[in-house]
């Protein structure tokens, strides 16, 4: 499934924020956040509801245009200030419940992956579809064993098998990272444990995976690096192994929580 067509030079960060800050009805809903992240990484950006997750993401995205009167704001893409929708495309896959609820009309599972493609919801008649375009669709529905979703429709579809899809659906175009936002919502016990394999999957085919979550079960073992924000802020980054501390949830949480870890995954207790 990986691919050298988006290669870049390894020491450059594939996304670059210093002091970033939005702004949504004069409240800073994003403050001063630095961020760096680096070819391969596997990280999860973890904080209570309203703490930014989602905005962060939107500041990658180009949804979120953050302050531009500090003058040592930065925001780099690939390496460039400027970027365009070819640049997001080659960088970004996103995966997220507010798109799968996007999904409401009859398309055919086939249909959701290739219209990655066209960042488009499902296929239209100006669409140009090459037999290119149908073999890499093909092929990563093979790499996410969804093969046998084709020709089901979306709306027959369980949570799971919808939100397998949409990760076909962001890798089509191959890109450097992954981001998962919220995934595991409304997934059953074996869909989360499934989803969780595919991600594992995904992270050892050398994509870097950015998981967006409040779930600490959601993080899979390949991630190990761990950004934690609280009131837009960046609350803590680093190792996992030392981010993941019952002081340090407790204070993002403000809630006393317990930790505990088993085969690589850890739980909390509340
Ligand atoms: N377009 C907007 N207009 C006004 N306020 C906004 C806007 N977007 C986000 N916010 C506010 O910014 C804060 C951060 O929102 P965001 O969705 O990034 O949080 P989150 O950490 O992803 O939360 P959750 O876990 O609930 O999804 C929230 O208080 C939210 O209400």
């Amino acid at each position: 499934m990986s691919s050298t067509k988006n290669a870049v030079d390894s020491k450059t960060p594939l996304i670059e924020m210093k002091n970033i800050t939005v702004s949504r009805k004069d409240r800073k809903i994003l403050d001063s956040v630095d961020l760096q992240i680096n070819k391969g990484e596997n990280i999860a950006i973890i904080g209570p509801n309203g703490s930014g997750k989602s905005s962060l993401i939107k500041v990658i995205t180009g949804d979120y245009r953050p302050r531009a009167d500090s003058r040592d704001m930065v925001l780099r893409i690939l390496g460039k200030d400027k970027w365009s929708l070819f640049d997001l495309r080659d960088l970004l896959g996103i995966v997220s419940g507010d798109l799968q609820q996007e999904y409401n009309r009859d398309i055919s599972g086939f249909e959701v992956v290739l219209s990655g493609f066209f960042s488009s919801i499902g296929i239209y008649s100006n669409h140009k579809v090459t037999l290119e375009m149908v073999a890499t669709v093909r092929e990563v529905m093979k790499f996410l064993e969804i093969t046998r979703l084709s020709d089901k429709l979306i709306s027959e579809m369980s949570t799971g098998e919808a939100r397998r899809l949409l990760i076909g659906r962001a890798l089509v175009h191959d890109p450097h990272i992954l981001v998962l936002d919220e995934p595991t919502n409304s997934l059953d016990m074996k869909s989360h444990h499934q989803f969780r394999e595919l991600t594992r999957k995904i992270a050892s085919a050398g994509k870097s995976i950015v998981l967006v979550t409040h779930e600490l079960d959601d993080i899979i073992p390949e991630i190990d690096r761990i950004v934690l924000l609280k009131e837009g802020k960046i609350f803590a980054d680093g190792k996992k192994e030392n981010i993941l501390s019952e002081d340090k949830f407790s204070d993002l949480f403000e809630l006393p929580v317990k930790l505990t870890r088993n085969n690589g995954y850890y739980h909390a207790i509340y």
